[in-house]
């Protein structure tokens, strides 16, 4: 294992500017045959993304994955979604229901485009077996397989099947992973998307510990195609978690797929609950990462994003904030 170093640890070296207009800057990418305007999908948890979120963000040209934690509604979903006119993109796990699911849609000639498996530990049996799964049912839907944290899993998973593979156990706002269980990506989850990249022969989505729009172009130059996010889209108008109002200010819920609140017991509990400042808009918040990774985009001396790939960086060791807030 190489250093080790995570986000704030990083800053990126700017290059020579070749365009006249940040606005020249083109942030979009391809996933699956389909091309998205920014390398960027809220996370499939329930305080996040619900069914009008997915069709805003389907209809305006970004990608999403819609969470299973209401899983009698997924099929109608996909059905809604297609007689739209606009992809479908849901989540599974790997229970034995899930493989009924998976026929089901198969026997309704209802394929999604993209179906997510979506479990703590991605590096398993389970994982695979579901892999081989969907590919047999639903040949035509791209497969996103995870999470994991090691070159080894991106491998097996992508040889099982997977066409991108998801990276991140234990770097996420509401988790707790790391402190129960001492293991995971948490801390160094840079350095493990670098690593897992380098393994890589298919595209990769960095999953968990996005605190600034910088680090959207972090993970890109270190080797995501897509990253997801919740804690960054917790605090939405249309976010479906709940709103309070506290000393006056309010705030939305943010609650852990793994925690009591999304499980409904207190059964290995991985994640917490926690509120995030209201911050408006949810199109605010997409046409501000889009201009920041345009800015980011000429900064590193290009007009694509792919350009961000390119540049070299520094290894600064928490030091960029000088003691200030983020935000
Ligand atoms: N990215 C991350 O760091 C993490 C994300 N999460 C999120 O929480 C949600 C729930 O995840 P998960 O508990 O996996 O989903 P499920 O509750 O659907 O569990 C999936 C299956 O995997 C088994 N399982 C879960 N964890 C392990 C493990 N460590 N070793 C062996 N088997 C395991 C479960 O059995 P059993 O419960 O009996 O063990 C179950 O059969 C997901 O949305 C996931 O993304 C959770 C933790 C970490
Ligand atoms: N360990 C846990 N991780 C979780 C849980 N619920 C979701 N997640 C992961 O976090 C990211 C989002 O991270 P953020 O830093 O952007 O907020 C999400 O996509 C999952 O991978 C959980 O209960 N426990």
């Amino acid at each position: 294992m190489d250093t080790v170093f995570d986000y704030e640890d990083i800053q990126l070296i700017p290059e020579k500017c070749i365009v006249n207009s940040r606005s020249e800057c083109d942030t979009s990418v391809e996933l699956g045959g389909r091309k998205f305007r920014l390398p960027v999908v809220p996370a499939n948890m329930q305080t996040i993304i619900d069914e009008k979120i997915a069709v805003y963000l389907a209809e305006n040209g970004y990608f999403y994955i819609m969470h299973r934690f209401q899983p009698e509604k997924r099929l109608s979903f996909v059905k809604e979604m297609k007689e739209r006119g606009l992809y479908a993109s849901i989540s599974t796990g790997v229970k034995p229901e899930e493989y009924a699911f998976i026929e089901e849609l198969a026997a309704r000639n209802l394929e999604p485009e993209y179906i997510t498996i979506d479990i703590a530990h991605g590096h398993s049996n389970a994982v695979i077996d579901m892999i081989h799964h969907i590919k047999k049912h639903l040949p035509e839907t791209f497969v996103i397989a995870g999470n994991v944290g090691t070159p080894e899993a991106v491998r097996e998973l992508e040889h099982a099947g997977a066409d991108a593979t998801k990276v991140g156990i234990g770097p996420g706002k509401v988790c707790i992973t790391k402190i129960k269980t001492g293991f995971g990506t948490g801390g160094w989850q840079l350095a493990a998307l670098r690593w897992c990249a380098k393994a890589a022969s298919k595209p990769i989505i960095a999953d968990g510990g996005i605190r600034t729009h910088g680090d959207i172009a972090k993970s890109v130059r270190f080797g995501a195609t897509m990253v997801m996010i919740g804690s960054l889209f917790a605090g939405h108008e249309e976010s479906p978690g709940e709103t309070i109002e506290m000393d006056g200010k309010l705030y939305k819920e943010y609650f852990g797929s793994a925690s009591e609140f999304q499980k409904g017991e207190r059964k290995n509990v991985e994640g917490k609950k926690m509120y995030v400042e209201y911050r408006g808009p949810l199109q605010d918040t997409l046409k501000e990462m889009e201009e920041d990774l345009q800015s980011a985009i000429s900064y590193a001396g290009g007009n694509k994003l792919a350009d961000i790939r390119k540049v070299d960086y520094v290894v600064v060791k928490s030091s960029i904030f000088n003691g200030d807030r983020v935000y």
